[in-house]
């Protein structure tokens, strides 16, 4: 165990920790010549595309220091706002953190939140100092804010580049000196945290895990604490760049259990494996279950691909636990499915994998947080609204409640004015002002979750000319005064434009949208009329004009086969449309709401 080192990388998006955790493993000779290829870690195509760490993954090094050999377990965290679940258990698996910090950008926001993460689970934290080879590199200020935030000392900050090479020994000495060895008891029961999971079409799903106490061995039965369920360990190994059996993975170490699990809702990230006969009576502490924070719908653009859409999602969600969905149905779209995601990245990604995974093409409505709404008959049962077409007729509302979060931006002193007016335009109450440095500034305000999923990042990055970054954490429900605004189109109401919206905002919203609508919805043979309103009242209207060319004019008289090429070749073109009445909808009309300010 003495020679075991656990650690993660932390550090905001973008800083470089997949980049450094490529050159560690090349440093020590992990990878071959072959096996080399940008950001090993990130093995999904849209991990890769994106150039962002969705899921997090671990890796084991050997590592001879000063003649001895030692085995460094590296976990790989993923950096969006979206899965910071996972960054807290990976980081509950270890003893120590990489923290890096780009040298041009300095400190972000969730450089910080994912600082106290490790701090509350006491690791050793050992800062980087990334991408000192930049020209826009500003090293001594840079560590001076480092210095000021973990009232370190400036010669424990390493300054390196995960591109060229520099400070790589450094900080490999630095995780064999600075970080503890593993603790635990080796003749306890059988204790080990999944910090996570990933699903193998051929293999089921494989769970990650570190051990706390006692050993977990191929062939043991164990048990899951939190599910209650027990499974045979069909194979257990360590993780090296391809997965290596092993007999047995002892204290301290960190190994992948395969068990034959089909469904990735069995295994939860956070859960504590355990002996089935000798089980351990403490589980790992601080176990939940994570909550979707946005739903929206999601359709097929033809329904009669309902079913496939059904399959595709059921086999998504063996893969990805994350993704919740019901089947619902809209008048203006048919069958679909109300999912629930972790934010709105999770959203894309999922509608993307639908996509090219499953040749799905979706319609994906406006998206909305989860109401809580009371009725004046049961006023203290609460009523979920996840879709905006649940909202109690107003009539018979008590008060609705919507969640609120507690948002942390760190931006230049410059951008205070402009990003507290956003701020306070999305109903957003200051809490704290703090001065970092004379430069920047870190604002924390109490804000409602659903002006996050509108627009606010895009436009938090515009105002503040990108020198502005934002993290948040839920801090529960609170009353809240909510209109359902409606959308007509051609007189008819179309449910899947409904959106849920703050009485303040309502007008305005819903104007903004009438004239985005009329951007999006192309002209047809007759004028379309678009309005919005609030119950019966309207607030807004536009109008598409009609247009007067008809494809199939030109083919008169003449052979029909023709004029049906025609009109094949048009629906063609029209992928992504839906008909709704007479009128036909571009999916982006769908997701209008979101881009007003465009
Ligand atoms: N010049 C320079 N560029 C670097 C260095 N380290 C990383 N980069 C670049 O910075 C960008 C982001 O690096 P990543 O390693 O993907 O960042 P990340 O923190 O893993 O990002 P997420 O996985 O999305 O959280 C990439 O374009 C890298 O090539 C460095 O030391 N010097």
């Amino acid at each position: 165990m003495k020679n075991i080192r656990n650690f993660c990388i932390i550090a905001h998006i973008d800083h470089g920790k997949s980049t450094l955790a490529d050159r560690l493993l090349d440093f020590t000779g992990s990878v071959t010549e072959r096996e080399k290829q940008e950001q090993l870690l990130d093995n999904m195509d849209l991990e890769r595309e994106r150039g962002i760490t969705i899921k997090s993954h671990a890796i084991q090094m050997d590592y001879v220091h000063e003649g001895e050999e030692y085995v460094l377990n590296l976990i790989d965290t993923p950096g969006h706002v979206d899965f910071s679940y996972e960054v807290s258990r990976s980081i509950a698996a270890c003893e120590g953190a990489l923290l890096v910090v780009d040298a041009a950008q300095s400190i972000q926001a969730q450089t910080i939140s994912n600082l106290y993460l490790a701090l509350e689970n006491d690791l050793e934290i050992i800062p980087v100092l990334n991408k000192v080879d930049l020209p826009s590199a500003n090293p001594e200020e840079v560590t001076d804010d480092i210095v000021d935030l973990l009232g370190c000392d400036p010669s424990e900050v390493i300054p390196a580049s995960a591109k060229t090479g520099i400070g790589i020994q450094e900080i490999l000495d630095a995780i064999i000196n600075r970080i503890p060895a593993p603790t635990g008891k080796v003749d306890a029961p059988l204790r080990a945290l999944i910090f996570d999971s990933v699903y193998n079409p051929f293999r089921g799903v494989e769970t990650f895990f570190r051990v706390i106490n006692g050993t977990i061995k191929k062939g043991q039965r164990i048990k899951f604490v939190n599910t209650d369920k027990q499974y045979d360990a069909d194979e257990v190994g360590t993780l090296k760049l391809k997965q290596q059996p092993k007999k047995e993975i002892k204290t301290g170490d960190v190994g992948y259990l395969i068990t034959g699990i089909k469904d990735a809702r069995e295994v939860k990230v956070g859960d504590t494996i355990t002996d089935a006969e000798n089980p351990t009576t403490e589980a790992v502490a601080g176990f939940e279950d994570v909550k979707p924070m946005v739903f929206a719908g999601i359709y097929p653009v033809d329904t009669e691909d309902y079913e496939d859409l059904r399959a595709s999602m059921e086999k998504l969600q063996l893969n990805d636990a994350s993704l919740t969905f019901v089947p619902e149905s809209s008048a203006a779209l048919g069958f679909g499915f109300r999912c629930g995601f972790l934010g709105m990245l999770h959203l894309e990604i999922i509608q993307e994998r639908l996509e090219r995974e499953f040749d799905m093409t979706v319609i994906t409505t406006v998206p909305n947080v989860s109401y809580h709404a009371f009725t004046n008959k049961h006023p203290d049962d609460v009523i979920l609204v996840n879709n905006p077409s649940d909202l109690p007729d107003p009539s018979t509302l008590n008060r609705v409640e919507e969640p609120f979060i507690k948002a942390t931006i760190i931006t230049k002193a410059n951008y205070v004015g402009p990003v507290m007016s956003l701020c306070i335009e999305k109903r957003g109450e200051i809490v704290n002002q703090t001065y970092l440095t004379t430069e920047r500034v870190e604002l924390t305000f109490d804000m409602p979750l659903a002006e996050i999923v509108f627009d606010f990042y895009d436009r938090l990055k515009t105002v503040s000319r990108g020198y502005a970054s934002f993290d948040y954490s839920p801090i529960g429900m609170r009353a809240s005064h909510l209109v359902k605004v409606d959308v007509l189109l051609n007189a008819n109401k179309v449910d899947a434009l409904s959106a849920l919206l703050h009485k303040d905002n309502a007008y305005d919203i819903g104007k903004k949208m009438c004239e985005k609508l009329k951007e999006l919805i192309p002209r047809q043979q007759f004028d379309i009329p678009i309005q919005a309103a609030i119950g019966a009242k309207i607030i807004s209207r536009e109008t598409v004009k009609a247009l007067r060319k008809d494809v199939t004019a030109k083919c008169y008289g003449g052979d029909i086969s023709r004029k049906r090429k025609l009109l094949e070749k048009q629906k063609k073109g029209k992928k992504r449309m839906r008909q709704v009445g007479n009128v036909e909808i571009p999916q982006e009309a769908f997701m209008a709401v979101l881009k007003l300010n465009d």
